[in-house]
């Protein structure tokens, strides 16, 4: 494409892209101050009747054009183009690329143009390294690769994707030492590479490779800059410096995704799912897919190009933005010790953080929007147009390169006021438009993973700042180097312990076990007593072992009773198995014969009465007579006769459902009376009561006599059911017996798909955890001394989501 090329007459008006849904928004109208800004027609554009060839932005040296200046300051002079048109021609040597400076251009050419103009030389360059993954292909191609990897960055696997998250960062915080010093893009480089690779993978890779895989990245940016700008492709091939190091950082990349793939593997075939990884990583979701083209498999080649592409895509963006996190909570010390104190609130040091808790962080989001607004990874990306396209006025002919810079839009004074200060605050009215914040792009090549980043970001900023304070090294700060990505380089600092990482102590109350973080080492210690503890009562059979402990139930009190340990934790585990067990005999025929489920809970029932010989009791009931005593021992009376009432409660709905599958009105009972029976029979009243065992000390009665307690309790109660309805529906069914499921009576009764039935019941677990949250902000501010009673109900449903999402038991 040449200048002159540009200038010729206007072509005929292009032909209407496909749209995607994000072209379906209506277009932005309004500058942040409020004055309107007409979408089409940017600033000093020509009137939008006359389709324009967009300006030459001035100052083109002879031979060279813009080059210097780019390479000078690339963002200094691509922001500084703006001013002369939303689109501006820039010569670079004997090329000319169109730069789209307006945001809701940009906007237009990734959506509503999306079709006509594919990416464009930069990218290409990585094909060597890339393979035909996902950020190299297009077309059909490209839609059937995305909707194969998609379902790994559901909804759905996020939960799973956060405690590996939070791991991974705390295993690696775990490892630094007091006072050293800290290189931190390049720890930030491995945390990000180890996260993806745990999580997307279920792999671990040695930290040789992890150290080279670093050391390539630098080249491997390099090459893809210095050969877009080559004037034919085959200069690649010479063997030049830059080309050898390219092809060197492309081979090492290759290997460390090797490794990744094939640990995978391993591990598959060890049957190994691990705590921390999810089931059916991207590796196995690829295999499993055919390639609807041919019908065929996916190769083995597409596997590793969609490997490294995740590896490339999601590695140096996320940890080039946690490096710039740090160093501008360093140079904003206030803004840190607001993030930290919401983090208290929210998301106590040593749970597991889940979708929920994350929700709640609002300032926090507000910290990693403005860090990624400023320092957007991507300094520019680019398109090409294929056929002619109009972009707001102006007229782009076929052939046409164009090039855009997030990171300048980012930067904006017109959107953006003040755009080189750092301020989270922009963000907490809404922040500039949909439009003019673009990191994650827009259209049909949006960031896959970014939900994953932000997730990301505030997962391990957490897990770091919670444990270290870092001091900043005079004369070591963050210096941007742009190449194609914005690095944070030379940014080191000491690192201090931050004293109060530790969970404040309670304000009342005796303690029957420290708020310390429960190490790993006791969850596994308990669960293999209570597998013990299940045989010796008779419960299990050892060849029923193994089934069961892929439940990992102890992970579950693990997560939702953060900071309990020793009998206490011995205590939550052998109830919830032995609860496990009693409902799992329902899927038989107690379920539906109402005689049968009555004769298997009275005698428990009679037990918390009182009223029970002990003689001639079946294994179930001598183990649940034990676990009454063991919850009552030193209980207070009025504890005692809560959780007797309560128990009686749950207990009774077993009988009560097997009436209803006698009598065939599952599942269309109506809503309210599933709830009803589900809320109870869940058994979450019972293990409310537990958090005051666990504590030590009951909750001050006139908490307990407060109307609003008693909603926050059923709240907890049916956002933890409903969350549990959620998963546990599809094993229900294939069970046979008629589900008591929220999901499906809602699908039944309202006459709407599974789908949609399943939505709902999402967004009211939202509404449940939003008014949940009032509840607790009222209730703390009239009984102050009950806030380990009312955090506690808040682990507990946290809990209950992470270990649904993830567990065996429901797959
Ligand atoms: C702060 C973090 C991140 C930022 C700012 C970011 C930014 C972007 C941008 C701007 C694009 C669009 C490129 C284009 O239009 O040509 C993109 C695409 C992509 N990103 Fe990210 N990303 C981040 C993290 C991640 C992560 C964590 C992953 C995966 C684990 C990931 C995987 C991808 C993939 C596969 C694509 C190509 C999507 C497609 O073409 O369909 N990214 N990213």
């Amino acid at each position: 494409m040449t200048t002159e090329t540009l200038a010729t007459a206007a072509p005929p008006s292009p032909p209407v892209s496909p749209q995607t849904p994000d072209s379906a928004q209506p277009p932005e109208t309004a500058r942040p101050d409020g004055t309107a800004q007409p979408t089409a027609c940017p600033r000093n554009a020509p009137p939008a009747a006359a389709a324009a060839v967009p300006p030459l932005a001035p100052g083109a040296l002879p031979g060279l054009g813009h080059a210097v200046a780019l390479l000078r300051d690339p963002l200094g002079f691509l922001g500084s183009l703006a001013r002369h048109g939303g689109v501006v021609r820039v010569r670079l040597g004997p090329r000319t690329v169109c730069v789209v400076t307006d945001a809701s251009l940009v906007h237009t050419l990734l959506v509503a143009r999306a079709y006509d103009c594919p990416r464009g030389a930069v990218q290409d360059t990585l094909r060597t390294a890339f393979g035909d993954g996902l950020l190299m292909s297009e077309g059909q191609a490209h839609r059937d690769r995305r909707r194969v990897i998609q379902p790994a960055f559901g909804p759905d696997r996020m939960a799973g994707y956060l405690a590996v998250m939070h791991q991974v960062t705390e295993e690696r915080a775990a490892r630094w030492q007091p006072g050293r010093l800290l290189d931190v893009a390049r720890e930030m480089n491995h945390l990000a590479l180890e996260i993806v690779t745990r999580s997307l993978f279920g792999a671990r890779l040695g930290e040789e490779a992890a150290l080279a895989f670093h050391r390539a990245l630098p080249d491997l940016v390099k090459g893809q800059i210095v050969q877009s700008l080559y004037p034919h492709p085959a200069l690649a091939r010479l063997p030049l410096p830059v080309n050898r190091r390219f092809d060197a950082a492309v081979r090492v990349l290759n290997d460390v995704v090797d490794q990744a793939v094939d640990r995978a593997v391993d591990r598959a075939v060890d049957g190994y799912a691990g705590q921390d990884a999810p089931v059916g990583t991207l590796p196995a979701l690829l295999r499993a897919a055919t390639d609807p083209a041919t019908g065929r498999p996916l190769t083995e080649a597409d596997v590793r190009s969609e490997a490294i592409t995740m590896f490339g895509a999601g590695t140096e963006t996320v940890s080039t933005t946690l490096t710039w996190l740090i160093d501008e909570l360093l140079r904003h010390p206030q803004v840190e010790a607001r993030m930290l104190a919401e983090l208290d609130e929210h998301l106590p040091a040593g749970t597991v953080p889940t979708p929920e808790a994350l929700a709640r962080l609002r300032y926090t989001h507000s910290v990693t929007r403005e860090v990624v607004r400023l320092h957007a990874p991507n300094a520019f990306l680019m398109r090409t147009a294929q056929v002619p396209v109009e972009l707001g006025p102006y007229r782009i002919p076929a052939g046409t390169e164009l090039l855009y810079s997030l990171t300048a839009l980012h930067r904006d004074p017109v959107r953006y006021p003040d755009p080189l200060r750092f301020c989270p605050e922009r963000w907490q009215d809404g922040g500039a438009g949909r439009q003019s914040f673009l990191p994650f792009g827009a259209g049909k090549h949006k960031c896959i993973g970014e939900a994953f980043a932000w997730a990301e970001l505030t997962v391990a900023a957490a897990a770091i700042l919670r444990r270290w304070r870092p001091v900043a090294v005079p004369g070591a700060r963050a210096r941007e180097v742009v190449w194609t990505t914005v690095q944070a380089q030379g940014l080191q600092v000491r690192l201090a312990p931050r004293e109060d990482h530790r969970p404040r102590a309670r304000e009342t109350g005796p303690v029957s076990a420290p708020r310390l973080p429960r190490p790993q080492s006791d969850l596994a210690t308990t669960a293999v007593r209570h597998a013990e503890w299940a045989v010796g009562h008779g419960l299990l059979t050892r060849p029923e072992l193994p089934r069961y402990q892929a439940y990992a139930l102890p992970e579950l009190i693990g997560r939702a009773f953060p900071r309990t340990r020793g009998a206490d934790l011995d205590l939550l585990v052998d109830m919830l198995g032995w609860y496990t067990i009693l409902d799992d005999r329902f899927d038989g025929s107690p379920g539906c014969l109402p005689a049968e489920a009555r004769a298997v809970v009275e005698p428990l029932i009679a037990v918390v009465d009182g009223t029970a010989p002990s003689a001639g009791e079946d294994q179930l009931t001598t183990a649940w007579r034990e676990l009454w005593d063991r919850q009552t021992a030193a209980a207070s009376p009025a504890w005692r006769a809560r959780a007797a009432r309560e128990w009686q409660a749950c207990l009774s709905t077993f009988p009560a459902e097997a009436q209803h599958r006698a009598h065939g009105t599952v599942p269309h009972l109506g809503l309210a009376e599933t709830m009803l029976l589900r809320r109870h029979g869940s058994c979450l009243y019972p293990f409310m009561n537990i958090l005051e065992r666990v504590h030590g000390a009951d909750a001050p009665a006139a908490l307990h006599a407060d109307p609003d307690l008693r909603r926050l309790r059923a709240h907890t109660a049916d956002a933890a059911t409903l969350i549990n309805d959620l998963y546990s529906l599809d094993r229900e069914e294939r069970q046979g017996t008629a589900a008591f499921n929220t999901v499906l009576a809602l699908e039944h009764a309202s006459g709407c798909t599974r789908s949609r039935a399943a939505e709902a019941v999402r967004a009211r677990i939202a509404q449940l955890c939003t008014e949940s949250e009032a509840l607790r902000r009222d209730l703390l501010g009239r009984h102050p001394a009950g806030r380990w009673y009312l955090d506690g109900t808040r682990e507990l449903v946290d809990g209950v989501q992470a270990w649904t999402s993830t567990s065996e038991r429901y797959r």
